[in-house]
């Protein structure tokens, strides 16, 4: 991948707010991207109608739905009782359906790109599948071998072989299954994207991974754990090898939690502000990634509790620098962290970074540095020093989280400005707003939500 540390400022810049005080705030944020699409796919193949409540309205959600719909699933807003918009209910895709051609806008959601390719396949038809200019450099090419492997046709735009971006699978209503062989180091979302249709396929699916280590494995335990909610039989038992049952994948109605790892910068505040944050309705057993929150921020130097379901994190009188390995998504977030430490920092078992919605390895060094910090990238992660850094403008690339890093980083250094903060309408589309109020809240303040109040 090159290029993607070219930072360009066509984009507004938001001025970070910076902390005069120590925050001490209670937020809740939106529903979870990972929890949200999965169930959106799942809906799409099932056996009847599903609802989703509290789910993401954001643009990576927005777009999982608009594929799912030219697939031919109905999908309608319903009012609900979450904070950040309607509950969804889901007609499936109808199998019998004649044969039509659809086009499918990826954007920059890997949800979206490594889950719909499969649910393609099992429709009758030619799915276009393209992106953002970005998407066209994700790795895609597991998903589109597996495919191939599986007897699907899928060819690029000039009816040759893809290897990325934009290609077309040509479904025919059917997929047998069978034994699969595929390399999942470059994305758990080759995983997760296969085991999400297998009880489809009409032998089901023993995937097999082979080559370097899959990352961000709590990912797959999500998917995992998600099929077996909707009566899916999945065999995890040996490692790299996952079994799907064919079957019927049951209707449901699931209420979606709030998406943790999106958690993640507000909790960063209490850490960056020496302050104390809150946040209601923490789930007590959750398969979210973002709860490893709890263990991050306390090696870091926060005192954290979760009582009554309410996290409270509390900065101490200093960020501690801290070795972290897989920190998968929230790695961006603590990224920002460690440049504010006190201490040096090193994050490992991130290489697949790389293939994130930036080079996020290359961006945040980029960043951190510009603003004086002093961080340098390894051959799978970075490593971060104490720096005395001053105020400049960091470059989102497109990357919600490197937005959301900024704005981290601003808190505790006057004169940040970040560039792009609509980014975040990738997972979160009420960030700017949710940040400014949590900043404005007093002591015990009332819960922050998309209205600000
Ligand atoms: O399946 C998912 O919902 C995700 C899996 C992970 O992808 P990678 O395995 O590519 O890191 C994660 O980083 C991404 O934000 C969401
Ligand atoms: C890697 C991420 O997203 P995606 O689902 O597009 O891969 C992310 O949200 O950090």
């Amino acid at each position: 991948m090159t290029g993607t540390t070219e930072a360009t400022t066509a984009a507004p810049l938001w001025d970070a707010p910076f902390a005069h005080r120590p925050v001490d705030a209670t937020v809740t944020v939106p529903g979870s991207k990972s929890l949200t699409n999965r169930y959106l796919v799942l809906a799409a193949l099932a056996d009847g109608p599903s609802r989703l409540r509290a789910p993401l309205h954001s643009r990576d959600s927005a777009l999982m739905i608009e594929a799912l719909r030219q697939l031919g699933a109905t999908v309608t807003e319903v009012a609900g009782d979450g904070s950040y918009g309607p509950d969804l209910l889901i007609e499936p895709i109808d199998p019998a359906a004649p044969a039509s051609d659809c086009a499918i806008d990826c954007g920059l959601a890997g949800t979206v790109m490594r889950f719909v390719p499969p649910l393609a396949a099992l429709r009758n038809g030619s799915s276009a599948f393209d992106g953002d200019p970005h998407a066209r450099n994700r790795p895609m090419n597991t998903i589109i071998e597996a495919l191939s492997a599986l007897g699907v046709g899928i060819s690029g735009p000039d009816g040759g072989p893809a290897s990325s971006l934009p290609f077309t699978v040509d479904g025919t209503g059917s997929v047998r299954g069978g034994h699969l062989v595929i390399d999942a180091s470059a994305s758990s979302q080759f995983v997760s994207a296969l085991l999400l249709v297998g009880a489809r396929f009409s032998e089901g699916l023993h995937l097999e991974h082979i080559g370097k280590p899959v990352p961000s494995l709590d990912h797959i335990n999500m998917t995992i754990a998600v099929l077996r909610g909707v009566g899916v039989a999945v065999d995890d038992s040996v490692p790299n090898h996952w079994v799907v049952s064919p079957g019927t994948i049951r209707a449901f109605d699931e209420r979606i939690e709030q998406d943790l790892s999106n958690a993640g910068p507000f909790l960063a505040a209490a850490l960056a502000t020496r302050g104390t944050v809150r946040i209601p309705n923490w789930p007590a057993d959750t398969t979210q990634v973002g709860d490893l929150w709890r263990q991050i921020l306390q090696t870091m130097g926060a005192t954290v509790s979760l009582e009554g379901g309410t996290l409270t994190v509390t900065g101490g009188p200093e960020i501690k620098g801290a070795e972290f390995d897989e920190t998968s998504e929230l790695a961006p977030t603590v990224a920002a962290l460690c440049a504010l430490a006190a201490g040096p920092s090193r994050l490992t078992g991130i290489a697949h970074l790389r293939g994130h919605e930036t080079d996020r390895l290359a961006a945040l060094v980029a960043e951190i540095n510009r603003l004086g910090g002093d961080a340098e990238e390894t051959s799978d992660g970075l490593v971060i020093r104490p720096a005395k850094l001053h105020g400049g403008v960091v470059h989102s690339y497109a990357d919600h989280r490197m937005a959301t890093a900024g704005a981290i980083l601003g808190l505790a250094v006057e004169g940040v400005r970040v560039e792009d903060i609509a980014t975040t309408s990738k997972t979160m589309p009420e960030f700017p707003q949710i940040w400014t109020a949590m900043l404005e809240q007093d002591s015990g303040g009332r819960e922050t939500t998309a209205a600000g109040h």
